[in-house]
């Protein structure tokens, strides 16, 4: 089958064929113009509760790659923010680009950063992830924007592990990461409603983007650029430019947790 990617021919454009949901009234990502949110003086702060113990495995899944968290229990966990009740970390991974002037999902004011962090949560009120997924309610993504400075030393501990998963299917164990370490020094947000940015684009995403982002120095972005799209034996594809562009607003509003 024609399977999903970032390329010419099977691209964001394409997604509507297999996906009719590409088209529908709460897609993401979005651009986020900060002077039309509206401050929201009832969104609570954030409450990021993560244990490193609970980090498993990081794995090139072919579009992206992934470091995955034990979620059989509510040890790392959000609550608070725009959300009610308990949603737990089932992974995180980034969207990147073939150069520093793109590669993120969300923009702010039209701008584009080099890379984006998102961190998956899921409603624990549903019995599994891929339940939780189906419901409008389902799921809340942590978007953290990537801007170009100096190195971070704690996201090089995520980059050190790609050189052993750069093929599509490739995994490694990596264990003790506590994600909180790539997190801004404010939790100031954005929140709307939306959807995965990837296929299958479910619309059950609650979107917490952060106003701050953390930064990544030129020589860490080329490590994600070294990642491939294809498997090992097929001919090679670097992993870049794996974003989907802002969609329609189509009347949501987006709320601020700051003034
Ligand atoms: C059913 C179903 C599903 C989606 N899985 S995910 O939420 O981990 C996810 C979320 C996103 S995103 N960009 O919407 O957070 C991207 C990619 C993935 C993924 O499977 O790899
Ligand atoms: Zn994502």
């Amino acid at each position: 089958s024609h399977a999903w990617g970032y390329g010419p021919n099977n691209g964001p454009e394409t997604w509507e064929k297999g996906f009719s949901v590409a088209n529908g009234p709460r897609q993401s990502p979005i651009n986020i113009i900060p002077n039309q949110a509206q401050y929201d003086r009832s969104l609570k702060p954030l409450k990021l509760k993560y244990d490193p113990s609970d980090s498993s495995g990081i794995l090139n899944n072919g579009h992206s790659f992934q470091v995955d968290y034990v979620d059989d229990e509510n040890t790392s966990t959000l609550t608070a923010g725009p959300i009610s009740g308990i949603y737990r970390l089932k992974q995180f991974h980034f969207h990147w680009g073939a150069s520093d002037d793109r590669g993120c999902e969300h923009t702010v004011n039209g701008v584009m950063f080099p890379c984006e962090l998102h961190l998956v949560h899921w409603n624990t009120k549903y019995p599994s992830f891929g339940e939780a997924a189906s419901q409008p309610d389902g799921l809340a993504v942590v978007g953290v924007f990537l801007k170009i400075g100096s190195a971070n030393p704690r996201l090089q501990k995520v980059l050190d592990a790609l050189n052993a998963i750069k093929s599509k299917g490739k995994q490694n164990i990596f264990e003790n990461f506590d994600p909180k370490t790539l997190l801004p020094v404010s939790l100031d947000y954005w929140t709307y409603d939306g959807s995965l940015t990837t296929p299958p684009l479910l619309e059950s995403v609650t979107w917490i983007v952060l106003k701050e982002p953390i930064c990544v120095s030129p020589a860490q972005m080329a490590q994600f650029r070294s990642l491939l799209f294809n498997a090992d034996g097929e001919a090679p594809c670097c992993m870049v430019d794996n974003y989907r562009p802002p969609q329609p607003l189509k009347g949501r509003v987006v709320r601020s947790s700051f003034k």
